[in-house]
């Protein structure tokens, strides 16, 4: 694929490149008002996303967007990514990073990605973070070179990029969180402040002062494509790095952009005072039914969402979590609308969204996901049996080995397979919830057993 104008000057480093940022933060790049004026430089995070950056550097960073409704497709060529890199080539990132003309650094690295607790400081127990703040300390005293570190974790090889911009005294830059975090740029600032002062304490200085850090509430569908339909479509297309994605797409933002921002508003986006409410709407929602739909699909042997919400069982279960987060959603939301559209986006026959790919990392997800409404349900003296249900077919999942492998199966294996599963996985889940609430524990309970018992 060849670009017929010039390719805008790179302002934007990604790190995380994979299906959403193409569906989404180069989508609304692409279509700024200004986009002439805006290019990324996207970094993949994993070793495994190589691929996909050498097919993107064979095309000059061109690729596809399919919109798949629910009759047809739509099909445009996006232009806003200029350059893609492996994320190990770290000499390259800290360049992009600490280049006065980046003003903006994007993420989509996944929830788990931060690596951080629950009190957003580095996960200490995590080997690859204390890893990297032990060549970050030697960056610091000056035993380490910048171009000879080599940080493996997104927070390192940020914090590694902003303090060779502190270095280079290339001014402001804002930082955009659009991971499915509630307050992700708080909990981006949070975490990458406390591993800067406890490795590079002039430059978490330097953060404080010039790094704004931005929360985005991000909606767009983007399964990432089975090997045998991106095979199918890198032929229909000529283009190997296709992306799939529904046509319904939301982003809403909150913070300050210090060295400028594309006009994303003509495509748009939305900038908001306070963003909570909008978070809570689609991580609850959206995100919670996804979450739920997964685990109770892949139980009574679905598939796909679109398969799992024409169950009646797995689609009354939606409606009831959505009954209690729906409570505790303030006004001005338009929830009712919001869900009937959710029920549609589910139902697109065309997406196929596999309950596999949903359900990876089940364990954070219902942590930010369900874990919060059923607190408030609790707290209101209410049952909070949605989330009762939601956890309990995590519960099940997890004992069937109906889960997906991810970074915390093994635990969640062992609690699994305890003498008493439920406190066992409630545990892990929340402490707090395992601690305080026998009655809700009862609750899971009842409702594993309810589905074990409809196996289908
Ligand atoms: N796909 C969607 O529908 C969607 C919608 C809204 C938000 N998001 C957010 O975007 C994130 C990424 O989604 P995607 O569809 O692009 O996934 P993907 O698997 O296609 O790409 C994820 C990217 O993050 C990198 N990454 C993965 N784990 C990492 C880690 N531990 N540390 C650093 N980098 C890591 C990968 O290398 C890859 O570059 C999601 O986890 C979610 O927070 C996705
Ligand atoms: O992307 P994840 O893994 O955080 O979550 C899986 C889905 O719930 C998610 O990707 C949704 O499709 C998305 O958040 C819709 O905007």
């Amino acid at each position: 694929m060849r670009r017929t104008t010039p390719a805008p000057p790179v302002r934007i480093v990604h790190l995380g490149l994979g299906a959403f940022c193409r569906s989404h933060t180069a989508w609304y790049t692409h279509h700024a008002a200004d986009s002439s004026d805006w290019g990324i430089a996207a970094y993949a995070g994993r070793t495994r996303s190589r691929d996909l950056t050498a097919r993107l550097a064979r095309q000059n960073g061109l690729y596809s967007i399919v919109e798949r409704g629910p009759v047809r497709d739509r099909v445009e060529v996006i232009g806003s990514i200029v350059r893609a890199h492996s994320g190990g080539d770290v000499p390259r990132l800290v360049a992009d990073l600490s280049a006065a003309a980046t003003a903006i650094i994007t993420l989509t690295i996944t929830e788990t990605g931060y690596r951080l607790r629950a009190d957003d400081t580095p996960d200490w127990d995590d080997p690859s973070v204390v890893a990297d703040a032990e060549i970050l300390r030697g960056v610091a005293r000056g035993t380490v070179t910048t171009s000879d570190a080599r940080p493996v974790t997104a927070l390192g090889r940020l914090l590694l990029g902003l303090d060779a911009r502190r270095r280079a005294g290339s001014g402001p830059v804002a930082v955009v969180s659009c991971d499915n975090l509630s307050d992700n740029g708080g909990r981006l600032r949070r975490g990458l402040s406390a591993l800067a002062a406890g490795c590079l304490p002039e430059t978490a200085a330097w953060i404080a002062e010039h790094a704004a850090f931005v929360s985005s509430s991000v909606d767009r569908i983007t399964p990432r494509l089975a090997a045998d339909e991106a095979a199918a479509l890198a032929a229909e297309y000529a283009d190997e790095a296709v992306v799939v994605t529904e046509p319904f797409r939301d982003w809403i933002l909150c913070g300050r952009f210090p060295a400028g921002r594309p006009a994303w508003e003509a495509a748009q986006a939305r900038f908001v005072a306070d963003i909570e409410p909008w978070e809570a709407r689609k991580l609850w929602l959206l995100n919670g039914a996804h979450t739920l739909l997964a685990c109770l699909g892949l139980v009574r042997g679905h598939d796909t969402v679109a398969r799992a919400v024409a169950d009646p069982v797995c689609r009354d279960a939606v409606n009831r979590l959505w009954n209690e987060a729906e409570r505790h959603l303030p006004d001005g939301l338009d929830v009712p609308a919001y869900r009937r559209a959710l029920l549609e986006r589910f139902e697109n026959p065309r997406i196929e969204h596999p309950l596999a790919q949903i359900a990876i990392d089940t364990l954070t997800k219902l942590r930010l996901r369900v874990v919060p409404v059923a607190e408030r349900e609790l707290a209101a003296g209410r049952e909070a049996a949605g989330c009762a249900t939601a956890i309990a077919a995590w519960v099940v999942a997890a004992r069937r080995g109906a889960l997906p492998q991810d970074a915390s199966s093994e635990s969640v294996r062992r609690a699994a397979g305890a003498p008493d599963p439920v406190l066992s996985m409630l545990t892990l889940l929340s402490a707090e919830l395992a601690k305080r609430r026998r009655p809700f524990q009862s609750r899971i309970a009842a409702a594993q057993a309810r589905i074990d018992l409809a196996d289908p």
